[in-house]
């Protein structure tokens, strides 16, 4: 089973507003791209990840990231794109350039720093049971209400039937291939799957895979280190 893991870190980090990019910003000490690509490793199913770094930092991505790979697998960097679905096709490209025998592929955001392995390992075991593509999602805790343009509720949609929805997602390396061929942009990659009609199935996500995107999401990441949560 060749599994090989994607991380787009080629963002700015535009919320979260630090000086530095985003991936490179340490909690506890170790930047969240070193944490991100350590759980992914730490799965235990993953031996090569190739990251999509800001294009000025691929030097220091790699220097970052190379002395984290375990023996026998390696940390491959290429710079990312203009937005998150073009850094996830030079990722995924590479991927299938460099390593044959690519069979399924997950794509992590880096700034999911806290994700345990047991979520990764569960969607690439998902992906292996022969589902095309699996997210990790969670339960809506807030009623969600959907607003017009000018901020009117319009609707309440029915909670019980959402999801909130984090990464690793996993995808059978073609179909994600074919996601990708089929260009255009969309929030997640199981976005761009469901648009060839392929079906998406879930599993159980966990709290401490939060997305780090604001400076309160970054509070929290760092209190969670300290209550030795994560
Ligand atoms: N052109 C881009 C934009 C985003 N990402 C990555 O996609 C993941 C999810 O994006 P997000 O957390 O929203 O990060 P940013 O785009 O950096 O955040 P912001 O919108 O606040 O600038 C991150 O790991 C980010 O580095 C990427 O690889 N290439
Ligand atoms: C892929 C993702 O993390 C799933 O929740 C998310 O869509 C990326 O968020 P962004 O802020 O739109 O880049």
């Amino acid at each position: 089973m060749g599994v090989v893991a994607l991380v787009p870190a080629a963002g700015r980090g535009e919320r979260l507003g630090h000086r530095m990019p985003k991936a490179l910003v340490p909690v506890g000490g170790v930047p969240l791209l070193a944490r991100a690509v350590r759980g992914l490793f730490e799965a235990g199913c993953v031996r090569h990840v190739v990251v999509a770094a800001p294009p000025s930092d691929v030097e220091v991505v790699n220097e970052v990231t190379a002395p984290l790979a375990p023996a026998g697998g390696a940390v491959h960097v290429v710079p990312g794109g203009a937005e998150r679905s073009d850094s996830v096709r030079l990722a995924l490209l590479h991927a299938l350039r460099e390593l044959p025998g690519t069979t399924i592929v997950l794509v992590h955001d880096a700034a999911r720093a806290f994700t345990p392995p047991g979520v990764v390992k569960a969607v690439v075991d998902a992906v292996a049971a022969g589902h095309p593509a699996v997210i990790p999602v969670l339960p809506v805790a807030d009623t969600v209400k959907q607003v017009d343009a000018g901020g009117v509720v319009v609707a309440t949609p029915d909670r019980s039937a959402l999801r909130v929805v984090q990464t690793p997602q996993g995808f059978d390396a073609r179909v994600l291939l074919r996601a990708h061929e089929a260009g255009g942009h969309a929030t997640d990659d199981a976005g761009l799957v469901e648009r060839l009609g392929v079906p998406v199935a879930t599993v159980p996500g966990h709290p401490d895979a939060l997305k780090i995107t604001t400076p309160f999401d970054l509070a929290v990441a760092e209190a969670l280190l300290v209550g030795g949560q994560a």
